[in-house]
């Protein structure tokens, strides 16, 4: 067992809802990445995806895309951020990254495990590495201690589901709907019924995430799920440095 899968058992055993802000590194100097992860630990994250800019990110809605364009202009690498991540010594809540396949191929997947475990990272989401083809990192990662926490979608017959919360760690991301990150006119109640389900399948926990971008959302959301994933919601606040939006998703958390 991971140490992520530890941290985050203990967590819904104590009954405490996560939450997990998604940003991207590398949108506004990465000389202010730990500020701005310790301004999202203050305000009651759990823990943080950080994404990791891609030419090509086929999950992502606008918001998280132009994010990503941005750090890709400023020449934000993998390396870079793994290095910015070896220098941070006021972060506690754990770091978990968000890269897309051929970025940890690139990069070699022994490589890219063995630096993240250094710098004090916890677990991956890697979307499009289908489960059939996760044996490639599943050695390194476990080896290091890296959790590979699977996107599950609520739609996928329940044989797969079964499936990919077995060999699950650290938590599931259980994703609400279909499509891209960021949407938001497509959040209702028809997932509340697929999370309960999903829940009684594991003993990790699940954590909802895509297109949750209210405090309206999350209280809803938490209330069949062991807490929430949000993104777009998250980056934009920040990039707009609109204060009180990022605060306002905090409030169930205060
Ligand atoms: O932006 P949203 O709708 O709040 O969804 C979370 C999401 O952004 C984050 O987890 C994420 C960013 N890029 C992704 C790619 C695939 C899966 C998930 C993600």
């Amino acid at each position: 067992m991971t140490t992520l899968t530890k941290e985050m058992k203990q967590l819904k055993e104590q009954n405490e809802k996560a939450f997990v802000p998604y940003i991207m590194a590398g949108d506004g100097p990465l000389e202010q990445l730990e500020e701005t992860i310790v301004r999202l630990q203050n305000l009651g994250a759990t823990a943080i995806e950080l994404g990791i800019p891609y030419s090509d990110p086929v999950a992502d809605g606008v918001v998280i895309r132009e994010a990503g364009e941005r750090a890709l202009a400023a020449g934000v690498t993998l390396d870079q951020i793994l290095e910015t991540v070896a220098t941070f010594t006021r972060v506690r809540i754990p770091l978990l990254t968000m890269a897309y396949v051929n970025t940890i191929f690139a990069y070699g997947i022994e490589r890219f495990a063995k630096r993240a475990q250094q710098v004090g990272i916890r677990g991956a989401i890697i979307p499009d590495l289908p489960y059939e083809e996760r044996d490639l990192v599943a050695g390194p990662f476990q080896q290091h201690d890296i959790a590979l926490i699977p996107l599950v979608a609520l739609t996928s017959p329940k044989e797969r589901i079964e499936k990919l919360v077995q060999e699950a760690e650290g938590f599931i991301y259980a994703v609400t709907i279909n499509g891209v990150t960021g949407n938001q006119n497509q959040l209702n109640d028809s997932p509340l019924d697929h999370f309960d389900t999903l829940r009684a399948m594991t003993d990790l926990p699940v954590y909802a995430g895509f297109g949750i971008t209210t405090a309206e959302d999350v209280e809803r959301m938490n209330a069949h799920t062991d807490g929430v994933i949000v993104g777009s919601a998250i980056v934009r606040a920040l990039y707009e440095q609109d204060r009180e939006a990022l605060e306002q998703l905090f409030v169930a958390y205060a």
